[in-house]
């Protein structure tokens, strides 16, 4: 019996930089941590004191070493990431740009790289990435998404995605690396994640940009 009745919320950033005139979208593929071995946008949790603007940028910075005008930084919507059995979501700020200023850099954390809109590595990313990333990419936000996700079956889980789920360290997601402890794969090439998406609701094209998503998952306030 699915769960996903959810108590609190964490709140992240997800950047995706796009040229609109090569029709490419820079991804980073993330080495450590949670979501380790996917391709993605750069992001992370936004630190106290901060706006979701500004943690968004910082990532950006970061993990990829360039920054953005403030002008050109557009939010694009909200992702609203729900567990099974925890009761903790991760609300997802999604930001876009078409422009950016610096150089291009490999950190820690990321390996930047272009891809080109038709070669975007959906089978080496979040799985939910498929649903939400082409209306992005096409210009059909603002948009407003519930991803809810289950830990896939061990025998399903492919060398190194268990890395994704035991690094979790300070997120969330303890509880579900437990049922993994004392698995052990060492390589590194998994294809989309330790979580499969078991449903999703995305509205997009929305006339107003999503602020905040409450407990419930409705949109509990629109930007100003
Ligand atoms: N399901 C799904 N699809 C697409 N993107 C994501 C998810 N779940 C996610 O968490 N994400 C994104 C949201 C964030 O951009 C990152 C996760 O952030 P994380 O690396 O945990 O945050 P940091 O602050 O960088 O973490 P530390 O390593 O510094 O603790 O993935």
């Amino acid at each position: 019996m699915e769960s996903f009745t959810i108590t609190s919320k964490k709140v992240l950033t997800l950047v995706l930089v796009i040229d609109k005139a090569k029709q490419m979208v820079l991804l980073g593929y993330k080495k450590r941590g949670f979501g380790a071995h996917l391709w993605n946008g750069f992001g992370g949790k936004v630190e106290p004191g901060e706006t979701t603007r500004e943690g968004a940028l910082r990532e950006l910075e970061e993990e990829a070493g360039i920054t953005v005008k403030s002008e050109d930084f557009k939010k694009a919507g909200i992702l609203l990431f729900q567990f099974e059995n925890d009761p903790v979501a991760l609300e997802t700020h999604v930001y876009k740009s078409y422009e950016f200023q610096g150089q291009i850099r490999e950190c820690e954390e990321m390996r930047p790289q272009w891809f080109a809109f038709a070669n975007v590595p959906y089978d080496q990313m979040w799985e939910d990435d498929q649903i939400w990333l082409p209306m992005l990419l096409n210009g059909q936000d603002p948009f407003y998404g519930r991803i809810y996700l289950k830990r896939k079956p061990v025998e399903d889980i492919q060398e190194g995605e268990t890395t994704a789920a035991v690094n979790t360290s300070t997120s969330t997601h303890v509880n579900h690396s437990t049922t993994m402890t004392g698995t052990s794969f060492t390589t590194a090439q998994p294809k989309s994640g330790p979580f499969a998406m078991w449903d999703y609701q995305l509205v997009h094209s929305l006339q107003g940009v999503p602020h905040e998503i409450a407990l419930d998952g409705t949109i509990a306030s629109f930007e100003n």
